[in-house]
């Protein structure tokens, strides 16, 4: 049944062939992560000595200290003393530099323990995100595609197999530390699987914690908390995997804004506690950015069903001609058990992402909304315009492809490279119909991976710096969601908001004594002998 259905995948991918040669001359990251023909990014370092060093010299001193603790457990490392694994939480507000501080580490890290691995191209130091777009921003690979987890992370936990796990093992045979960004979208079930995958590629034979593998996780809690399952601060009976472990490091200066009465308004905003009044000089300036509207900028929802009306308004007023674009769904036939093409649509798990009909035009604002091959770019979350749409001569059917303009030339540069591409559409990038598992029966289904996306819902920004947003506040449903959405611009001149609510803005009270009853990772006593440390680290 399988075979019969890739043979006809692979008739369909080749009649689309022929016939796109014949006729050449003529938004959001979805949270649920996929791991299906997603590659790894996974270099040792991914910086020169050059860069690497121009990006050290950036830290400001805050950044500096945790940097150079770090750096410093890498050299005990090196010389054999045998330094307890670290557990390290690196966290502070929006555009505080934790993503800009971990790639510094990431860098420094991986030179320093290089002369420990078996092989100059092993890895030490890996970086991971929980998002296909978190990780393609940071050159870094997901959790899942790293660990071969699958999307049902279910407990108990379920040991991977012996054939995987020998990969994985001759992989990460000399990973000591592990680096995990946007912390607040992983939910304990996922951590828990981080453990049970680093004890079993270590082979640890004890409880220790990650298989005795160091781990820096970075992030906010004040910003979105994991869409399912329950944050890693939440207390419970039994191990906490996090609070137990973890020392925390905190950021305080935000680098994102530089106009200073911004970022201290967005640092009153994060922490805000809804029983407590917002400022009247806080809540005049968030009223002067009540200006309009501005069609030319990315405009930010709480909800996909406003996020769909905006992006239907502005189809119809963009594009002259729009084409509907149905999804082919197969289903298992019942007298036969064969999987065959559905007359209607299948009821899809929340997890699958291809959606069940697009309308699309050329000018169309997109967003690939499926992590199609992470090694060229092309995730779930980056965006770009429609070019052109390759008809399909059975004019029911649906277009053989569509060519997409991505804003980051990077996106899709493999694919064109390996594309034959129409003269005129030079830069634009093919994108061909996916196909993913709808449910858990396994039934399919085949759609183009977009979406519209001039506007996108906040869950699709988080860790993203834009010079200029629309932020509607309408129909806040989660604690952080206003936060992050009004901090993704560098000043208040780029941010215009509509919809202005300010009981919208709060966060969930019970993050703060969670992380206060934390350790530090930095003994206050210490902080100026490792800035000195710095300062001739950074000199010479
Ligand atoms: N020390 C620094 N000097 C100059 N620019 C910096 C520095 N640290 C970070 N930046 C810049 O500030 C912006 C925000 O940084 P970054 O994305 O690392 O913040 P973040 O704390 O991870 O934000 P978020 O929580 O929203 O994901 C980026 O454009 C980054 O390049």
């Amino acid at each position: 049944m399988e075979v019969e259905r890739l043979e006809s995948k692979e008739e369909y991918s080749e009649m689309m062939q022929v016939v796109s040669s014949e006729h050449e001359q003529d938004v959001i990251p979805d949270l649920a992560v996929r791991n299906e023909q997603v590659c790894h990014i996974e270099k040792s370092n991914v910086m020169n000595r050059q860069e690497g060093l121009s990006l050290v010299k950036t830290l400001n001193q805050e950044q500096l200290s945790i940097f150079y603790k770090i750096r410093q457990w890498c050299l005990e490392k090196v010389a054999g003393n045998n330094p307890e694994p670290l557990h390290v939480f690196i966290t502070g507000g929006a555009g505080t530099g934790k993503s800009h501080l971990i790639k510094a580490i990431q860098y420094e890290a991986s030179r320093l323990l290089a002369p420990t691995c078996h092989s100059p191209d092993n890895i030490s130091v890996l970086l991971t995100a929980p998002t296909g777009i978190a990780a393609y921003n940071l050159q870094a690979a997901t959790i899942h595609s790293t660990f071969s987890i699958g999307t049902s992370v279910s407990l108990p936990y379920t040991p991977l197999g012996e054939e995987k796990l020998n990969t994985l093992r001759a992989k990460y045979i000399d990973l000591q530390i592990l680096i995990i960004d946007e912390i607040s979208m992983v939910d304990k079930r996922l951590f828990t699987y981080i453990h049970g995958r680093l004890r079993q590629i270590k082979q640890s034979g004890d409880f220790s914690p990650f298989g005795n593998v160091s781990i820096i996780v970075v992030g906010d809690f004040f910003q979105l908390s994991p869409v399912m399952g329950r944050p890693l601060y939440k207390e419970e009976v039994g191990i906490n995997l996090f609070t137990d472990y973890f020392k925390i490091a905190e950021l305080k200066t935000v680098v994102r804004q530089s106009d200073t009465s911004f970022a201290d308004l967005l640092n009153r905003l994060r922490v805000r506690s809804k029983g407590t009044p917002m400022l009247d000089d806080d809540i005049a300036t968030l009223k002067r950015c009540e200006t309009g509207e501005d069609p030319d900028v990315l405009h930010i929802f709480t909800k996909n069903e406003l996020v769909s009306h905006y992006n239907l308004k502005m189809l119809n007023s963009v594009c002259e001609d729009t084409v509907t674009i149905c999804a082919r769904d197969f289903g298992f036939d019942k007298q036969t058990g064969k999987l065959t093409e559905l007359k209607g649509y299948l009821h899809k798990s929340k997890q699958a992402s291809l959606e069940e009909t697009i309308i699309l035009g050329v000018n169309a604002r997109v967003m690939l909304c499926k992590n199609v091959d992470l090694a060229d770019g092309l995730v779930n979350g980056v965006c770009g315009f429609v070019t052109y749409i390759v008809r399909n001569p059975q004019e029911k059917l649906p277009p053989l492809a569509i060519y997409v303009k991505f804003d980051d030339d990077r996106v899709g540069a493999q694919r064109r490279r390996q594309t034959r591409t129409p003269a005129d559409l030079t830069g634009s990038t093919r994108i061909e119909p996916e196909e993913e598992q709808a449910n858990k029966k396994g039934e399919k289904r085949r759609q183009f991976p977009l979406r519209l996306a001039w506007a996108c819902t906040v869950h699709k920004v988080q860790g993203v710096t834009v010079d200029k947003a629309v932020v509607s506040l309408k129909k806040v449903f989660t604690a952080g969601q206003a936060y992050v959405a009004l901090s993704r611009v560098r000043s208040l001149e780029g941010l215009i908001i509509q919809d202005f609510d300010k009981k919208a803005i709060y966060c969930n009270d019970s993050i703060r004594p969670a992380i206060e009853s934390m350790p530090p990772f930095i003994v206050e006593s210490m902080r100026w002998r490792l800035e000195a440390h710095v300062l001739t680290l950074v000199v010479f």
